[in-house]
């Protein structure tokens, strides 16, 4: 029987595997490297005749190779992990972002195209000395990077599909330099539920405060976690440090989730982070400006509200103060008098919790409501507003289909939430 490999040898043979194939791809003449669309992968000669029949391009040059996300078609899957890749905008500010605040190795948790242009960036010149480490579950980026720079991860449940060698990779990357100089970028599909990505999260954060000195215990691992900006409250819930930047983050292949400056088709993805507001410079030339009052860049749009003392919009359009709930709210929103708060017009109404759901009053319940004649004709009209207003809402949700990437029942819930921040 065999001698079982010792642990070095066993990372040595997970290292040789892949590299050589990689080596050998690109030691091809250029009129020998071809990629076959049908079943996205790189092909050695070898392998043509298997794949005779399929979409196969040809004269794949170093350029395509070192941008795998606009070689690969993004991932469609309509449950979890549909792809949606970073605009030009955001990936080249993301990156000036993280050159400026001085980091030196980036963990790129679910952020292919980041990870493809940090290395881009770097190996082009001087600009920039970043390293970059990419977690992701998709597969098919394995053949474009060494083991070294690509882990094929699981980030719902802190799982690494090569099991110790690669974890060791992670590992390593995190402690390099005692921990000093790095940081996580994440983000992950939006059907994704905050508490399991917080738990995985939480973990790499251990990975790194372990390679820290004594005196670093108080410090934090800073991490960038990108996310729509209605899961704030939640994010807070597990990372209470964590504050929201205004940067609008938006994607090249998702129509809702453009970047726009004024009106209603803005994205709600925002950066989520641990590292001071202050120290984060929005692009001027975008319209974003320093408030001073609240240190930090906020949108355009985003006024600085007296009341509350804060530049208080999330969604980049100008919120207006309601003087009953003490609070800042979304322009299209009204107080209303049933609920007790702010609220999108018909919505359905909690009603006082012991008296009439129709007029509010704690002295009788609905069914003997001297307003129920009046109230039932208006019902009807609100019932048939809400009506319309769902159909539109559903042809909204075929044309972006590719929104749904959810979960059962958790799935509409979320969805109708989506939808109802989205088109209020
Ligand atoms: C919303 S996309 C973000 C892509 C990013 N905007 C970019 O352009 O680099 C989500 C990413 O997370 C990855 N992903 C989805 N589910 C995952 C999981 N369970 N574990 C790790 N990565 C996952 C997808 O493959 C995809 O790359
Ligand atoms: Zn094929
Ligand atoms: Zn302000
Ligand atoms: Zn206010
Ligand atoms: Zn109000
Ligand atoms: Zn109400």
């Amino acid at each position: 029987m065999p001698a079982q490999p010792v642990e070095t040898e066993k990372i040595a043979i997970f290292f040789n595997g892949k590299m050589k194939r990689y080596l050998r791809f690109i030691q091809l003449p250029l009129t020998q490297r071809k990629f076959c669309e049908s079943c996205q992968q790189l092909l050695l000669p070898d392998d043509w005749g298997v794949h005779g029949e399929h979409q196969v391009v040809g004269d794949v040059s170093v350029t395509q190779l070192r941008r795998p996300s606009q070689l690969l078609y993004p991932l469609e899957n309509k449950k979890a992990n549909a792809q949606y890749l970073f605009s030009e905008r955001t990936c080249q500010f993301l990156v000036g972002l993280l050159s400026t605040l001085g980091f030196r190795r980036v963990l790129c948790v679910g952020t292919p195209r980041l990870h493809e242009l940090i290395r881009l960036t770097t190996s082009g010149g001087k600009k920039s000395n970043l390293k970059s480490l990419l977690l992701d579950i998709d597969f098919r980026y394995s053949q474009f990077y060494m083991e070294d720079s690509f882990c094929h991860y699981n980030m719902f449940n802190h799982h690494f599909f090569d099991g110790k060698p690669a974890l060791e990779v992670c590992r390593a990357f995190l402690q390099e330099d005692k921990g000093d100089g790095v940081i996580m970028v994440t983000d992950p599909p939006f059907g994704g539920l905050v508490e399991p990505l917080a738990i995985t999260f939480k973990k790499l954060i251990g990975m790194w405060k372990e390679g820290q000195s004594q005196d670093d215990s108080q410090q934090e691992m800073p991490i960038f976690w990108i996310f729509p900006y209605f899961l704030e409250a939640r994010i807070c819930q597990f990372f209470p440090s964590f504050c929201m930047l205004d940067y609008q983050v938006d994607y090249d292949n998702h129509a809702l989730y453009k970047h726009g400056r004024t009106g209603r088709k803005q994205s709600p993805v925002r950066i989520f982070t641990n590292i001071p507001p202050n120290k984060i410079t929005l692009p001027t030339e975008e319209g974003y400006r320093f408030c001073p009052l609240c240190q930090r860049y906020v949108s355009l749009e985003n006024q600085h509200c007296e009341h509350c003392n804060s530049c208080t919009s999330k969604d980049g359009r100008k919120w207006k103060h309601c003087f009953l709930c003490k609070k800042c709210v979304k322009p299209s929103w009204i107080h209303c008098s049933f609920c007790n708060h702010c609220a999108v017009a018909y919505h359905s109404c909690e009603g006082p919790k012991d008296g009439c759901f129709i007029c509010g009053e704690l002295d009788h319940k609905r069914r003997s409501c001297p307003n129920i004649s009046t109230s039932k004709k208006a019902n009807k009209a609100v019932r048939k507003q809400k009506q319309r207003k769902s159909n539109k809402m559903k042809m909204v949700t075929t044309k972006g289909q590719s929104m749904n990437h959810t979960f059962g029942t958790r799935k509409r819930k979320r969805r109708d939430r989506v939808h109802q921040y989205l088109c209020s």
